[in-house]
């Protein structure tokens, strides 16, 4: 059954004549408003004139879009992206691009310096960077590459409600897909050259995202001081795995690797990861596990995420489920991260991990293969038994207050030269040899800087005494005698050491009364705490 209402012909007729009559009168009205010489038709022909132009303006731009990408290729990279780093590092280094008239400066360190800044004429300092110029925003520069012309220009859009970010935009006049590749190609082996000296630092930004944050100069693995064989141990342990994919992948075993930090703070813990990442050539990624508005599905998310070689850190790993219990508390503290695990829920503390999310994350499908995880903690037997076992921690590492050995060999890397310190690592292979079972203690030996200096001249000018190998291990001996074993953080004699940077004899000297000074300290505060 139809609802429709027929409407008899001649309605229909006179419909049709009403509109078209009406339509007729605005187009004669317009009309004639456009021949009237009044202002309300010079408006009318300026609104049509310039309408007509840009329709015009239009139809010619999307020509000319479409004739521009025949010869053109379009690359477009957004900030915080790798091959972003890699073309603006390569960018900075073509004069052309440096040459533009509009520009900004930046110190950004693009993951291979520090964000320290030298102004060209400055006094220079190699451990400083040079600012870079770059074209300013909203303005285009052009430059060419192998025979082929580039066109570029950098703008900003929004990046969530409060920031903003980069986005570089580049026109290459080829329509050949390998030049790009070159391109690419050129920019991250000139960053991968620049960042040789390097290590990248990543971390978590609130949309999970990872960010490049930073990037350090590596730290020689030589600079921390460890008994003898811990960084060995781990170094090994590491290339071992690292070269080990087929054979994980052979057996079916999960291509991942745990590391567990573990014992006093200021022990070295951190340090010795950054300087392994340098070691490996390994980016590191920081997981933050109490970062505000981290959940376990952001941090399955982050996980996921990562890059296939790198090394995951979580610091304070245990701190994630303990942020009400102070860290240098003495009192007995409860098993909270047990506790959570068993009821599934997560620690009632304003932390969203749970861990049975961080175990999940570890572990879960979603985990990416080839992974070094370094957790570190001060309390390592509250952590629970589920997290510490093989698969999730393979290596444990203890790492206790210093010992007399660490305090004397702190002390010969402080007041060392460069030449005592090439040559003392062969002296640390023999020593090993002839103290195997008697602790470390070495001989002074014969005289390494015998140089002839210019009178008035210093060889270590910042040293209150030229100091030989001989002189340097004798007093190295004489420090550590003060020292009590493992009564003290490697950050504290550290601390101490820095006071007397170029005073070595003082360092000495001063010493036994530091000890005193600290000792009396720790028990007043032992004390207050009873
Ligand atoms: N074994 C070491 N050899 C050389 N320097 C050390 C050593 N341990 C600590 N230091 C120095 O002490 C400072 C703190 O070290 P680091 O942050 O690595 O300690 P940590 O064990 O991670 O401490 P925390 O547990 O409090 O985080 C650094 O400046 C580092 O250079």
């Amino acid at each position: 059954m139809s609802t429709q209402t027929e409407l008899p012909p001649s309605a229909a007729t006179a419909g049709e004549d009403t509109s078209s009559s009406q339509h007729g009168t605005v187009v004669s009205t317009l009309l004639s408003l456009f021949s009237t010489s009044g202002p309300a038709g010079e408006w009318l022909k300026l609104v049509m004139i310039g309408g007509t132009l840009e329709i015009l303006r239009r139809v010619l731009m999307s020509i000319w879009r479409s004739l521009v990408n025949q010869f053109w290729i379009t690359l477009v990279l957004e900030e915080y992206s790798d091959s972003h780093s890699w073309i603006m590092l390569w960018l900075s280094n073509q004069p052309a691009w440096t040459r533009a008239k509009e520009l900004s400066i930046s110190n950004h360190s693009l993951g291979v310096g520090t964000r320290a800044v030298l102004v060209e004429g400055e006094a220079d300092d190699s451990s400083q960077k040079k600012i870079r110029f770059l074209p300013s925003f909203d303005c285009s520069a052009s430059l060419w590459y192998r025979g082929h012309y580039i066109r570029l220009s950098r703008s900003e859009i929004p990046d969530g409600p409060f920031y903003t970010k980069e986005v570089l935009t580049m026109r290459i006049l080829t329509h050949d897909h390998k030049v790009l590749n070159q391109l690419l190609l050129d920019a991250k082996n000139a960053w991968k050259a620049a960042k040789e000296e390097f290590i990248s630092i990543y971390s978590s930004n609130p949309k999970n995202e990872w960010r490049l944050i930073t990037s350090r100069p590596k730290r020689p693995l030589s600079s921390i001081v460890l008994d003898l064989g811990i960084k060995e141990k781990i170094l090994d342990d590491a290339k071992d795995f690292l070269n080990s994919k087929k054979w994980y992948a052979e057996r079916g075993i999960p291509f991942r690797r745990g590391y567990l930090l573990y014992g006093a703070p200021g022990s070295g813990k951190t340090s010795i990861i950054h300087s392994l990442a340098g070691e490996l050539g390994l980016d590191v990624y920081i997981i933050s596990l109490s970062r505000a508005g981290l959940d376990d599905n952001g941090l399955q998310e982050l996980i996921s995420d990562l890059p296939e070689k790198c090394i995951a850190l979580m610091e304070d790993i245990d701190a994630a489920f303990h942020h009400s219990i102070n860290r240098t508390s003495d009192k007995p503290e409860k098993k909270l991260v047990t506790g959570d695990r068993e009821s599934g829920s997560p620690p009632n503390d304003g932390s969203k991990i749970s861990l049975s999310g961080l175990l999940n994350a570890l572990d879960g499908v979603g985990a990416q293969e080839g992974r070094l995880l370094f957790a570190t903690t001060n309390r390592y037997e509250t952590l629970d038994a589920a997290l510490r076992r093989p698969g999730r921690m393979d290596v444990h590492v203890e790492f206790k207050l210093a010992s007399q050995y660490q305090a004397a060999e702190l002390f010969k890397r402080f007041y060392a030269s460069d030449q005592t310190i090439a040559t003392s690592a062969e002296d640390v292979a023999d020593d090993r040899e002839n103290n195997k079972d008697s602790g470390y203690s070495t001989p002074p030996k014969e005289k390494l800087v015998d140089v002839e200096l210019p009178e008035g001249e210093k060889l270590f000018p910042l040293c209150q005494k030229e100091l030989d190998r001989a002189e340097l291990v004798l007093l190295s001996e004489k420090f550590k005698g003060y020292i009590p074993d493992r009564g003290f953080s490697m950050a504290a004699l550290q601390g101490y050491l820095m006071a007397h940077k170029d005073r070595p004899y003082d360092a000495v000297d001063c010493v036994g009364e530091w000890v005193q000074e600290e000792k009396g300290r720790e028990d007043k505060v032992v004390k207050d705490t009873v």
